[in-house]
C-alpha cells in the first residue's frame, strides 16, 4: 500500500464529546493513515477508544496507527508511531512484524531519519513546519529540509505541525508524501467541515 494522502490524528481534547463523529466524517472524506493519539494515560478509555477506531478503519479502508504505545499497537494488531523518547524502533519492528507500518518522528534532523530508516521504520515524519497549537513547543523545520529528506530518503516523508487548506500545498511541492493533521482538520465546526476539508487534502496529491 502506497503512504500517500491525508494522515489524521486525534485529539482527545479537541473532539470531546464528538469523538467518533468526527472521526467517522474523515474517514467518509478520505484517510490515508489514522492516528489514535491521547496523552490522558487512562489506560482503559485508550484501549475502549482504540477498539472503536480500528473497527471505524477496517469499515473504510484506512489503516489505524497508535501514538506512543507499541504494546496497545501489537495488542490491536495495528501499526505505531514513535518519537524519540517513545522506545526504540528495532524491538518494534519485531514485535510488531514486518507488515505493521511504523512511523518515527525525526523533528527537523536528517540524520534521525537515516537511523530511523536503518532501523525498520515505515515513514520519516518532520516539523512542525507551522506554529501548532496542538504541540506549540515542536522543533520548527523548513521546506528545504523536505527537499533534502526527498532526495536523500527512499521512505515516504511525513509532514505535520499547524498544516491548513491554506498552507499544505507547498509542503506537496516540495516532497511530503503525508500530511499529519489535527487542528487544520478536526478543529472544524461540523462533520460536513470535516469531510469536506479531507477531500480537499487528498486533493493536494492529485496535481
Ligand atoms: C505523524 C506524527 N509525527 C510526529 C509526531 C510527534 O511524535 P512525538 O514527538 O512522540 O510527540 P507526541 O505526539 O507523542 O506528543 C506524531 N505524533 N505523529
Ligand atoms: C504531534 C505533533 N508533533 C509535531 S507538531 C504536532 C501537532 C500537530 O497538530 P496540529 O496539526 O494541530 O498542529
Ligand atoms: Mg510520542
Amino acid at each position: 500500500m502506497k503512504l500517500r494522502g491525508l494522515y489524521a490524528i486525534t485529539d482527545s481534547t479537541l473532539l470531546a464529546g464528538k469523538f467518533l463523529p468526527y472521526v467517522e466524517a474523515a474517514l467518509e472524506g478520505g484517510v490515508t493513515l489514522l492516528q489514535y493519539r491521547d496523552k490522558s494515560g487512562d489506560d482503559a478509555r485508550r484501549l475502549r477508544e482504540a477498539e472503536a477506531l480500528r473497527e471505524l478503519c477496517e469499515r473504510y479502508g484506512t489503516r489505524l496507527i497508535i501514538n506512543d504505545d507499541a504494546e496497545l499497537a501489537a495488542r490491536l494488531g495495528v501499526g505505531v508511531h514513535l518519537g524519540q523518547t517513545d522506545g526504540p524502533l528495532s524491538p518494534t519492528r519485531a514485535l510488531l512484524g514486518p507488515k505493521a507500518i511504523i512511523g518515527s518522528t525525526c523533528h527537523a534532523q536528517l540524520d534521525l531519519a537515516e537511523q530511523a530508516v536503518n532501523e525498520g521504520a515505515s515513514y520519516v515524519a518532520f516539523g512542525r513546519f507551522f506554529n501548532s497549537s496542538t504541540k506549540p513547543g515542536a522543533p520548527s523545520c523548513s521546506l528545504g529540509l523536505l527537499d533534502e529528506a526527498r532526495r536523500t530518503l527512499h521512505l515516504p516523508v511525513c509532514a505535520i505541525g499547524g498544516i491548513t487548506l491554506d498552507n499544505a500545498a507547498p509542503l506537496v511541492a516540495h516532497g511530503a508524501d503525508l500530511l499529519a493533521v489535527v487542528h487544520g482538520l478536526f478543529g472544524a465546526e461540523s462533520t460536513a467541515e470535516v469531510t469536506r476539508r479531507a477531500r480537499a487534502f487528498n486533493e493536494l496529491f492529485k496535481s
